[in-house]
């Protein structure tokens, strides 16, 4: 569904990605994790196709990203960007209806179908009540959790989730992740999520894809990823890997940096799991 072919990305004077390969398949949840700055919103900013690859190609559906247009390729792939400042006055249901701008017609009407679509995408996230509400008025995990129903009103087949579980308390990171699997099930939605919280991505992804120092470090279901050396060689932490006694996913215990030469000389290709 999705795929990310050699792909190389840098800002001036900083390059970022060299060479990533990444395949999402349909209906498939992958986590891409990585320390700060590795490159992880780049990526899916590229996968949305704001951003155009300096090498390589993102395919959509077998389709290269780079000759869809802007709208085209938002009817097709729905990005959650990281928090985005709110327009002063602006509603939850202004918000959520600009999810709708690719579906518009010629004059940017909105269509028949387009409020049910938003109404939808409020409840699939559990605020269904607060169309009249001032987006600058919410907490941010508030203005989060509508910010991916905005996403979500996009209604497309692939989603991209850039730290969906920003600023939520533990009970509403913990509905976030769950009313992603829940779609993804109910309605073959591909996702690739940003995450910090490797505990998350351990329990709720299908695989998990580490990025270090702009390539693919790791790549592969949660059991055989996490590892020790996942800890050292991607975050640079040191620490151990359980596993959780009534779900069977790994669980991480990390417990201290590791000096910073240690880890950009870990050679994670001869490490067990990880290529
Ligand atoms: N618009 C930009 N112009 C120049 N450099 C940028 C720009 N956006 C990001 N960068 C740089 O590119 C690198 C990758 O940034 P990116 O936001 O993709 O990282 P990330 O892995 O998502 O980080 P984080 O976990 O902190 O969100 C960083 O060094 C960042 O400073």
């Amino acid at each position: 569904m999705l795929r990310v072919a050699g792909v190389g990305f840098g800002y001036p004077g900083r390059q970022v990605l060299d060479g990533v390969e990444l395949s999402v398949r349909a209906g498939e949840l992958v986590a891409l994790v990585g320390l700060n700055g590795c490159g992880k919103s780049t990526l899916l900013r590229l996968c949305a196709g704001l951003l155009r690859p300096t090498s390589g190609q993102v395919l959509l559906g077998g389709d290269d990203l780079a000759r869809l247009s802007r709208r085209a390729a938002a009817r097709r792939v729905a990005l959650l960007h990281q928090s985005a400042p709110a327009v002063p006055g602006m509603t939850v249901r202004q918000l959520v209806r600009q999810g709708r701008y690719a579906a518009r017609g010629p004059l940017g009407m909105l269509r028949d179908g387009d409020d049910a679509v938003c109404a939808r995408a409020l409840a699939d996230v559990g605020v269904a009540g607060w169309a009249d509400r001032p987006v600058d008025a919410l907490s941010g995990g508030e203005r989060q959790r509508v910010r991916l129903a905005m996403a979500l009103a996009q209604d497309t087949r692939v989603l991209l989730l850039d730290e969906p579980t920003t600023y939520l308390d533990l009970r509403h990171q913990l509905e976030v992740m769950r009313t992603v699997v829940r779609l993804r099930e109910e309605r073959g939605l591909t996702v690739l999520m940003v995450l910090h919280d490797l505990g998350h991505a351990a329990r709720f992804a299908d695989r998990i894809v580490a990025l270090r120092d702009g390539r693919v470090a790791a790549d592969g279901p949660p059991g055989r990823v996490v590892t020790p050396g996942l800890l050292a060689g991607v975050f640079g932490v040191a620490g151990r890997v359980g596993l959780d006694p009534e779900g069977g996913w790994p669980v991480c215990y990390p417990d201290h940096p590791l000096p910073f030469e240690t880890v950009v000389e870990r050679d994670l290709q001869n490490e067990n799991h990880i290529h």
